[in-house]
């Protein structure tokens, strides 16, 4: 990365996109735009489309319908385009008798880099101590980060990564936190996948979540917390069975969402406090509830979720 910011990085902006495996949709009108300053978190579960977009904006996946532009170009028509867009789909897979190093310096020399560049990027994301160590020993953790060492080589304005969490111990996941915060504070536009919400808490200020090949929302977090803790109510209470028969008589939707707390939707918190009150349940706290970034990706998802275990209570239903 330069110590400069960068000026003007351009958008990302995925229109339309329509793709078949088969008869099966992989992409179904994905549409969303990724803007500089900010790192768009790209989430949803597996098989919601999220690597074959990537790959589309990457140009390396063709689709039926759609187009997917870069600063108002498609990648393949970019001049040098490591330059404009730093990727990573796959943890990096260096010659394993090769060192991170050499790996880096051969990438470098492709693209009309020094050996200098290289061990900034080194620095950047921590490999100095195994950068001339056989790539061969690496760990996952290690070659997400080589990836992203060569993902930013160039300096480019656009970073695109795929799953770059994976495999990364939890110091790892932290200052991979700071890293996407970093290159997103110098004013790139940064595009994350992830099928873990967790990862992206504190890191992400847009969200685009995926389900069956399209965009269910694309919008800011604080947005997306906000609409979803609207309406909502906690409440805490030794007798979570009688407080659910209770407020559900009274039209609101109950969920238990941990041991002797609930979830209400549907009733403001006076007429639960009334309620409750009326029919003698005891109750220890009721205060307006703040939807959690899991809550919005479980919320949106729900339908979306392709491969999903049964619960208990479904079972015995
Ligand atoms: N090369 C391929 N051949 C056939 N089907 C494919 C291929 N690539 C992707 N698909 C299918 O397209 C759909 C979208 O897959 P994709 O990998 O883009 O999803 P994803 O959101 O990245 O999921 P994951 O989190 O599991 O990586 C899935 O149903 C997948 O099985």
């Amino acid at each position: 990365m330069s110590e400069f910011r960068v000026v003007s990085a351009p958008e990302i902006v995925v229109s339309g996109l329509r793709k078949r495996y088969g008869r099966k949709p992989a992409l179904d009108g994905m549409s969303f735009t990724v803007r500089p300053g900010v790192v768009t978190g790209f989430v949803g579960p597996n098989g919601a489309g999220k690597s074959t977009t990537m790959r589309v904006i990457l140009g390396l996946d063709a689709v039926d319908e759609g187009i997917a532009l870069i600063g108002g170009r498609p990648y393949r028509s970019l001049r040098c385009p490591p330059r404009h867009v730093g990727s990573l789909l796959d943890a990096a897979s260096p010659h394993p008798g090769r060192s991170g190093r050499g790996h880096l310096l051969w990438l470098a020399h492709a693209q009309g880099l020094s050996a200098r560049r290289v061990d900034q990027v080194i620095e950047l994301v921590g490999l100095a101590p195994v950068a001339r160590r056989a790539a061969g020993g690496y760990s996952l953790g290690m070659r997400q980060r080589l990836g992203i060492a060569a993902a930013v080589l160039g300096d480019p304005p656009v970073v695109v990564l795929d799953e770059p969490f994976n495999g990364m111990d939890p110091d790892g996941i932290i200052w991979m936190r700071g890293f996407l915060r970093s290159l997103a504070a110098q004013g790139r536009a940064v595009l994350v996948s992830s099928h873990l919400m967790s990862e992206l808490q504190d890191t992400a200020g847009h969200l685009v979540v995926a389900g069956r090949g399209r965009a269910l929302a694309d919008a800011g977090v604080a947005e997306l917390i906000a609409g979803a803790s609207r309406n909502r109510v906690a409440l805490r209470t030794t007798a979570t069975t009688n407080a659910t028969r209770v407020l559900a008589r009274a039209g609101a939707s109950v969920t238990a969402t941990g041991p002797g707390t609930l979830t209400v939707s549907g009733l403001p918190a006076d007429r639960i406090v009334t309620l409750l009150g009326r029919s003698e349940v005891p109750f220890t706290e009721v205060s307006a509830h703040r939807a959690t970034l899991e809550d919005v990706y479980l919320e949106l998802t729900r339908e979306a979720v392709e491969f999903r275990a049964t619960t208990p209570a479904e079972v015995s239903r």
